[in-house]
């Protein structure tokens, strides 16, 4: 009989009733919660009489609405106040750990789950968040859900689940000189699609992952869902394990030595058959960049918009038809000659201290362009302080950036941080949709280190210019 998955390991692990058909009712370890996702989970447990099952296993935080140019608690806008102050009055009434926005401990929620030590390895771990994925970096089964099922795991800390299908994505052949592992999951979308990985938990493997650090696994594992895997996942090893060592909620003493040898026994056998594997070569990649309206629309920063009508699928023809209409963009121009007007380096894909240091390494000494707007936001309070430990915020301001508190801020449009009509920006966060960073607005995603070298020539631009 063939191996197992670290995706069925860990499944197998969870399962508390069996429903056949690939359907179980599984355990949950862990619950993170935001403000813009739990509101009605929160209302259905009330209007249930139901209590939280297990107030421990859940941690509250709000990221979503929260303003990032604070002194204290000054809300730019009522409706984003009540939002944030409803999640603390709900925590507190079910007895969860609430972070409050001014708390060291806080973040968005993609940061600060294994900031913590709350997200580990071998758990199953959910959010009402799509982007839940993320911490499958750890190697735990990581996703997001809607908020009827937060409301049960809530109240019974299972889940009915259907099994995924497994696929592993083999990245081999390291990073070149200024290509991230944003631009390798970037390419990787563009090639399989925005569809390629529905129905299935992504495994990454291969040399090029194994040489990533956890903080750049995170950010692989974060745009999983963009390529329509609701989990993906690394399995844990010595980096996994030194990165939680120590951490506040992470197990200590005896507990730590027993969970240390389990972890690292957590892979897929040898001889796992999943079904089905891909293999990526990422040795000869050049830094990328997104033109369309959805993360697939990528192509290489030394490449040109393309043309509609040179495209033979029909289907595609339209999304890049309708892409390039939303974008102002037309086909042949350079995309290293397109102009933008902001620049947004922060985000639970690329909000990390890596992704920070990576940036003032291309900042320093330079100035951000005149007439382009660049705001910094770490992913969280600790990675702010470790910035500025660094002095890497003396960097930023020196180019011209704003340098923000934590918080999700031009990712999406639900708070102050957001694009004008029409406004162009080079952005570090993960989707591209009309409207996702403001109505109207227009998105490039790339990595932090393109977006800090598009801030400084006020165009996107190959970063490999500037190292
Ligand atoms: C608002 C929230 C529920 C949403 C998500 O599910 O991912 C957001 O975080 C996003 O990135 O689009
Ligand atoms: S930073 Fe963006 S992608 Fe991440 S949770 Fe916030 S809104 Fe979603």
């Amino acid at each position: 009989m063939a191996g197992h998955t670290l995706y069925e390991k860990i499944w197998s692990r969870h399962v508390v009733t069996d429903f056949g058909n690939d359907e179980a009712l599984l355990y949950v370890d862990r619950h993170l919660v935001q403000e813009v996702s739990s509101p009605q989970a929160f209302a259905a447990l009330d209007k249930a009489g139901r209590k939280v099952r297990r107030p421990e296993a859940h941690i509250a935080v709000a990221d979503h609405a929260v303003p990032t140019l604070r002194n204290g608690d000054t809300f730019a806008d009522e409706l984003a106040r009540k939002q944030v102050e409803r999640l603390n009055q709900n925590a507190a009434k079910h007895g969860i750990t609430y972070i409050p926005m001014d708390g060291a401990g806080h973040g968005i929620v993609h940061v600060i789950g294994p900031e913590l030590g709350f997200t580990l390895p071998g758990a199953v771990l959910v959010c009402g968040d799509s982007h839940t994925c993320t911490h499958g970096a750890f190697g735990c089964i990581a996703f997001g859900i809607g908020a009827s099922e937060c409301a049960s795991v809530f109240a019974t800390q299972t889940l009915r689940q259907r099994r995924q299908k497994t696929m592993r994505v083999n990245l081999e052949g390291g990073l070149p000189h200024g290509v991230t592992i944003k631009d390798v999951i970037l390419a990787l979308i563009a090639e399989i699609g925005t569809g390629g990985g529905v129905g299935y938990a992504i495994e990454f493997s291969g040399s090029t992952v194994r040489d990533l650090s956890m903080e750049a696994r995170m950010t692989l594992c974060n745009m999983a869902i963009e390529a329509g895997s609701r989990v993906g996942m690394v399995a844990p090893d010595e980096k996994t394990i030194s990165y939680l060592e120590g951490r506040p909620l992470a197990p200590s003493g005896d507990v730590w030595q027993a969970a240390v040898k389990d972890w690292l026994s957590l892979r897929s056998d040898e001889d796992a058959v999943y079904d089905r594997e891909i293999t990526f070569d990422t040795s000869a990649l050049a830094p990328q960049v997104s033109w369309g309206t959805t993360p697939e629309l990528t192509s290489p920063v030394t490449g040109v918009v393309p043309d509609p009508d040179a495209e033979p699928n029909e289907n595609r023809s339209e999304k890049i038809r309708k892409s390039l209409a939303y974008m102002d963009l037309r086909p042949g121009t350079a995309l290293a000659e397109i102009a933008i007007d902001r620049v947004f380096i922060g985000s639970c894909t690329n909000g990390r201290i890596e992704d920070l240091r990576a940036a003032a390494g291309i900042l320093a000494g330079r100035k951000v362009a005149s007439g382009v707007a660049a705001i910094a936001v770490p992913g969280s309070a600790s990675v702010k302080t470790m910035a500025e430990a660094e002095g890497l915020h003396e960097i930023f301001l020196a180019a011209g950036f704003e340098w923000r508190d934590a918080g999700c801020s031009m990712c999406v449009g639900i708070n102050e941080d957001r694009l004008a009509e029409g406004e162009r920006c080079a952005s570090t966060s993960n989707r591209n949709f009309e409207g996702r960073q403001g109505i109207g607005g227009r998105t490039h995603l790339m990595s932090p280190i393109m977006a800090a070298a598009a801030a400084i020539a006020g165009h996107i631009t190959d970063v490999r210019e500037f190292l």
